[in-house]
């Protein structure tokens, strides 16, 4: 095994037993109910061959140590190093909704998520939330799109009838997901080595999603699996930390900088939605936005170079639209600043400024940031001591935010956090 014998950690069946313990508290403040879960053992490499179990996964993990830390010997430096962390890929075979999926992450992160892997509750989310986790056409076979090439990005998704606003397109479940937090503690050669594994030992089904996915081909080392995540991944927080997440289906729709669809991620299911921002007529491809949209042309450019492409999106090819974009976008930005600096603010100007800032928002198609800007205001109206237009503000934000964001996202349970203080 990768990470055996230098692996500083006790690892006697004895020390194992003890560790079970929920460290964490990752299903959040929003759902009781779940704190009442039996807290998994913490599996990795080591503990699947001491105790011949490695439930609820299918296949012992496999693990490699963080990179050893280097510190510079002196007498005044006498705290203690951190520990060395694991980074395994844990592979199930059928979770809660039947399908595969392989992690990579800590032995720690993988024990948090095993409840959710095996039972989220989802009927009790459900009521939760107000509505199904469910696309809106049901069953598959009456999907309201088609996967077909378009030209100068590979495939694309396309409406073939009208879809109006807000209908859920998409619900899926991952077929991979990897720890980004800290991951330069790990060697890339011990990432890629334990992401390959994770591809190899997902069921036929999941594998065969995962390759077809697009690829950029850069990278000469030809780590398939790693230029598949870096190509196609939505950054998804796992066990309250950042993780890269692939959804084969919904990562075959193209970007757009100002896009007609939105995704809504719920940390509670893993379950990632693909929603309608706007009607979208039959013909037309669905599109979401892989870079924040409060950026202007230059900087999405640059970001957009992670996924290996030059945008090709209907507002990049009109050089006149990208400049009344910029300029607005850059408005809103000012918008924001002025919001910050409370002492040059008054009501009149905060309603003036409030509706000049919605109006932009959705001109640039970036309704999902809405339920951001009014907790925005509402704070901004705190600070000004507009206790009433603060609390108005705030609410109208957590609304959105459900919507938008997600009922148990983290930045809804930012909102509902800043409505607290009017209990
Ligand atoms: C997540 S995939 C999208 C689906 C992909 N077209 C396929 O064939 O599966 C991302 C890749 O699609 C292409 N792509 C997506 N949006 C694009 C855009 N706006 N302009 C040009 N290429 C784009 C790029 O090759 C990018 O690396």
């Amino acid at each position: 095994s990768p990470s055996s014998s230098s692996n500083p950690t006790n690892t006697t069946v004895e020390h194992y037993q003890k560790q079970k313990q929920c460290i964490n508290n990752s299903p959040g403040p929003l759902l009781s109910h779940l704190f009442q879960r039996t807290c998994p053992l913490l599996v990795d490499d080591e503990t699947s061959i001491l105790t011949g179990v490695w439930a609820p996964w299918s296949i012992p993990p496999t693990c490699f140590l963080s990179k050893p830390i280097k510190r510079k010997k002196s007498p005044q430096n006498k705290t203690p190093l951190p520990p060395r962390r694991k980074l395994c890929t844990f592979t199930i075979h059928s979770h809660w909704a039947g399908g595969g999926l392989s992690i990579l992450t800590t032995p720690q992160h993988a024990a948090n998520l095993a409840s959710i892997i095996l039972d989220p509750g989802v009927p009790y989310l459900e009521s939760l939330r107000g509505s199904p986790f469910r696309p809106a056409f049901f069953p598959p076979s009456r999907k309201p799109f088609e996967i077909r090439h378009v030209e100068g990005k590979g495939l694309g998704v396309f409406a073939t009838v009208p879809i109006k606003r807000d209908t859920v397109l998409m619900v899926n479940t991952p077929v991979l997901l990897q720890l980004m937090d800290g991951a330069r503690e790990w060697e890339v050669k011990d990432v890629f080595k334990l992401l390959h594994r994770a591809g190899n030992q997902l069921p036929k089904k999941e594998q065969v999603e995962m390759l077809q996915c697009a690829k950029k081909g850069t990278d000469r080392r030809n780590y398939i699996v790693n230029d598949i995540m870096e190509t196609n991944t939505f950054d998804v927080s796992v066990d309250g930390v950042s993780h890269s997440g692939l959804y084969p289906e919904i990562a075959r729709i193209n970007h757009a900088c100002k896009p007609n669809c939105f995704t809504r991620y719920s940390p509670n299911t893993l379950l990632m939605e693909v929603v309608a921002y706007k009607d979208i007529a039959p013909g037309e491809e669905l599109s979401l936005s892989y870079a924040p949209l409060n950026i202007l042309s230059k900087d999405r450019k640059e970001l957009l170079k992670f996924w290996g492409f030059e945008c090709t999106c209907a507002l990049c090819r009109d050089a006149e639209a990208t400049k009344v974009s910029d300029r607005q976008r850059n408005r809103i930005q000012r918008i924001l600043e002025q919001f910050d600096n409370t002492k040059n603010l008054t009501v009149e100007k905060m309603a003036t400024l409030t509706k000049e800032v919605e109006d932009l928002v959705l001109k640039e198609g970036m309704a999902g940031q809405i339920g951001d800007l009014y907790n925005i205001i509402g704070h901004t109206y705190l600070l000004m001591g507009e206790k009433k237009l603060a609390e108005e503000y705030g609410k109208l934000g957590v609304e959105k935010l459900r919507h938008y964001a997600g009922f148990d996202s983290e930045r809804t349970a930012l909102g509902l956090d800043f409505m607290k203080r009017f209990d």
